[in-house]
């Protein structure tokens, strides 16, 4: 089996063309960084009947998550990179729906994205009881849930464990990404993530939507801005529009090929 190991601001992924019958045993064994290849997931890439291409995303856990950001990026740069399209504007499937893709390229290869997102769907705050002390939180869905937490000071935000415990709390039916974000200014804010099914990961696309649009609401940051957030595997620079769309434009890195035996 061939995956193409890529990232998004070091969210990476093992990505596969075509339809997987094992996918989520797959993704628990091979995102494994002791004894498999390493990765927050598996996407898998094929052709779609109502857009260009349809992505899958599985967490490190086996899951399967609705939408990815960083994941529909490094899409658009595989299909254009390996050559399954020539195209720049394109439409992708995903479990949440169609998300259009404008990909920037310098010579044959593609190195930034912009995606349109959709729009998100920012909730009332709510003050949750955990056992590290209560949160509030701002529930958040860009496709898939988040929850967004400001904090003071983002290199103290309890990650493994407010942000573990957030991932399974009973307010979230389905399990949620845990966003904690220090707004630096109006144009700026800090952002780390616990991820539902993959835990600590360097970078989470929708979920720096969440967090934008959450600190709009809190008029911390304001809307139609290019605002920058800034991860810890890098930069992404998010815009929310009027009607709550959030455009969102970054890098997509390929790392590697990789052969895999099946056992
Ligand atoms: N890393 C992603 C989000 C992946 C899915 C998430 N863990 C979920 O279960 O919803 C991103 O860049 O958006």
């Amino acid at each position: 089996m061939h995956f193409t190991k890529m990232h998004g601001l070091g969210n990476d992924y093992l990505y596969y063309y075509g339809e997987l019958k094992n996918a989520a045993v797959l993704s628990q064994k091979l995102s494994d960084r002791h004894f498999g290849i390493g990765s927050d997931g598996i996407i898998t890439i094929s052709p779609s009947r109502t857009a260009d291409f349809k992505m899958r995303i599985f967490n490190a856990d086996g899951s399967e998550a609705m939408m990815c950001g960083n994941g529909i990026r490094c899409v658009g740069k595989y299909v254009f990179d390996k050559g399954y399209t020539d195209r720049k504007k394109l439409i992708i499937e995903t479990l949440s729906g169609h998300r259009e893709l404008t990909l920037r390229t310098i010579g044959n290869k593609v190195t930034e994205v912009t995606v349109d997102m959709g729009k998100c769907i920012v909730y009332k705050p709510v003050l949750l009881a955990t056992t590290y002390g209560k949160v509030m939180v701002t529930p958040v869905m860009v496709g898939n849930p988040h929850a967004v937490a400001f904090v003071e000071n983002i290199t103290d935000a309890p990650m493994d464990t407010m942000g573990k415990e957030l991932e399974h709390h009973p307010y979230f039916k389905n399990g949620v990404n845990a966003e904690f974000v220090q707004v630096i200014d109006r144009n700026t804010i800090k952002m780390r993530v616990w991820e539902r099914g993959s835990g600590i990961t360097m970078a989470c696309g929708t979920g720096a939507c969440a967090s934008v649009a959450a600190a709009v609401r809190a008029n911390l940051c304001d809307k139609d801005q290019e605002i920058t957030v800034c991860l810890d595997g890098g930069r992404l620079n998010i815009k929310v529009l009027s009607d709550g769309t959030a455009m969102m434009t970054g890098p997509a890195e390929t790392i590697c090929e990789c052969e895999v035996e099946e056992k």
